[in-house]
C-alpha cells in the first residue's frame, strides 16, 4: 500500500437556500422510509431559517481548523472535504484528488457513534463515489470513532459545565438531557449506537460532575407504526416536569457533532418554547463545534494512524474502537413501504 498522502473531512452536507432544501432532503430520504408529510414538516424547519444550514459553513471552519493543526504538528497532508447529501459531493472531491495525485487518504466521518448512516453508509458512498471516478481514485480508509476519545469526553464536559453555569444551576442537582437523532430499530439492532452513547454519557456526567441525567432522542422520522429510539426530548422533559417540577434543566445534543437545524429548530425552538411554557429554566450545551480539543482529537486519531504505535487513548470501559470495520459492521435492511 502507498503511505497515507491525504486527509479527508467526510460529511452530511445541509442546503444553501431555499430551492435547495427539498432536493436536499429527497437525497437524504433516499432508500429510508419516511413519509412525505415528516419530510414536508422538515422543509419547513429549514425554510425558517432562510433554507440554509448551517453545517457547511461549520464544515469549512472545522477543515480550516483541522488544516491549522495539522500545520503546527507537522503533519503534512493536504485536507480534502466531501458530502453524501450536499455539494461538495464525494464524486466531486475523489475526482479533484485523484487530479492531485492521491492515493490513500485517511477520513475522518463527522459521526462519533457508530450507525449505518454514520459509518457504513459514508463507506457505501464512498465507494459508489470510487468507482464513478473509475482508474486512478483514492483509497480512502476511516479512522476510529472517537466517542469515548478523551478529548472529546472533556469537551462536551467543559461545555456541559459551563452551559450550567450560564443558568446558575447546580451539575449535582440539576436534570440533565443527553440527546441523540432517533433512529429506527431495524438499525439501532445491528449497530453499538446505544451501547457508545450511553457511555459517552456516563463519561461526560462523572466528569462533569452532573449526578442526574437521561439519555433521550430527537429528530425522528419514522412512521408512527415502525418502532425507533425513545423517548423523544420532548415527551421527556413533559413526563419529568410531572413527576416532579424540574425548576432548571440542560440539554446537551451529545450525538451532534455541530450546532445543525435539527439542534437549532428541535432543542433551541421546540424544547426551549416547552420549557418556557412550564416555567423551567432551560440551558442547550454547546456541540464540539470547532472548539480546540476536539480539533486535537482528530488530529490525534490522524496521527495515531500515521504511526507504528499501536497506542489508542479511550475512557471507560469499551475501550479504543476499531480501526478497520469488520464486514458485518453498521449493517441496516430498511422496511421499505409495500
Ligand atoms: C433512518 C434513519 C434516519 C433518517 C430517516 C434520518 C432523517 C433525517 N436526518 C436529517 C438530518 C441529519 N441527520 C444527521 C445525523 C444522523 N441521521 C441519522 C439517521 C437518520 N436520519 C443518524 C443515525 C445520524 C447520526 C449519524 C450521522 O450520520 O451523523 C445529521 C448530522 C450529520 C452531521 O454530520 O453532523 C443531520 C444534519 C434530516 C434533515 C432528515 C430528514 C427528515
Ligand atoms: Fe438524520
Ligand atoms: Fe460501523
Amino acid at each position: 500500500m502507498p503511505p497515507y498522502d491525504s486527509f479527508l473531512l467526510v460529511s452530511f452536507g445541509g442546503p444553501e437556500g431555499p430551492d435547495d432544501v427539498i432536493p436536499f432532503l429527497e437525497n437524504v430520504l433516499r432508500g429510508k422510509n419516511v413519509p412525505r408529510e415528516r419530510m414536508m414538516e422538515v422543509v419547513e424547519h429549514y425554510q425558517h431559517f432562510g433554507g440554509v444550514s448551517p453545517i457547511n459553513e461549520q464544515n469549512r471552519q472545522l477543515l480550516a481548523a483541522i488544516k491549522a493543526e495539522f500545520e503546527e504538528s507537522g503533519i503534512d497532508l493536504p485536507v480534502y472535504w466531501g458530502n453524501r447529501n450536499w455539494a461538495p459531493y464525494f464524486e466531486h472531491t475523489l475526482r479533484q484528488m485523484r487530479d492531485d495525485g492521491c492515493k490513500r487518504s485517511l477520513a475522518f466521518f463527522t459521526s462519533m457513534f457508530s450507525s449505518y448512516s454514520g459509518c457504513r453508509q459514508y463507506r457505501e458512498n464512498i465507494i459508489a463515489a470510487q468507482q464513478a471516478v473509475g482508474e486512478g481514485a483514492p483509497a480512502v480508509e476511516k479512522v476510529r470513532m472517537g466517542f469515548n476519545h478523551p478529548l472529546f469526553i472533556e469537551t462536551l464536559a467543559e461545555n456541559l459545565r459551563a452551559a450550567a453555569q450560564s443558568i446558575d444551576a447546580d451539575l449535582m442537582t440539576t436534570q440533565v438531557l443527553f440527546t441523540a437523532h432517533s433512529i429506527p430499530y431495524s438499525m439501532s439492532d445491528h449497530c453499538d449506537y446505544e451501547r457508545q452513547l450511553n457511555e459517552a454519557c456516563c463519561l461526560v456526567a462523572e466528569m462533569a460532575g452532573a449526578d442526574q441525567w437521561k439519555l433521550v432522542y430527537q429528530s425522528r422520522s419514522g412512521p408512527p407504526q415502525q418502532p425507533w429510539l425513545e423517548p423523544d426530548v420532548c415527551d421527556a422533559i413533559t413526563e419529568l416536569d410531572d413527576s416532579s417540577p424540574l425548576g432548571s434543566l440542560v440539554v446537551m445534543p451529545i450525538g451532534f457533532v455541530s450546532d445543525h437545524m435539527e439542534v437549532l429548530f428541535d432543542l433551541d425552538e421546540e424544547a426551549a418554547e416547552l420549557c418556557k411554557s412550564r416555567g423551567i429554566k432551560m440551558a442547550r450545551a454547546a456541540t464540539a463545534g470547532v472548539s480546540p480539543k476536539f480539533v486535537s482529537m482528530i488530529r490525534e486519531l490522524v496521527q495515531e494512524r500515521l504511526s507504528d504505535d499501536p497506542m489508542r487513548r479511550a475512557l471507560g470501559d469499551l475501550g479504543p474502537w476499531h480501526d478497520v470495520c469488520p464486514a458485518d459492521c453498521c449493517l441496516y435492511t430498511p422496511q421499505r413501504r409495500p
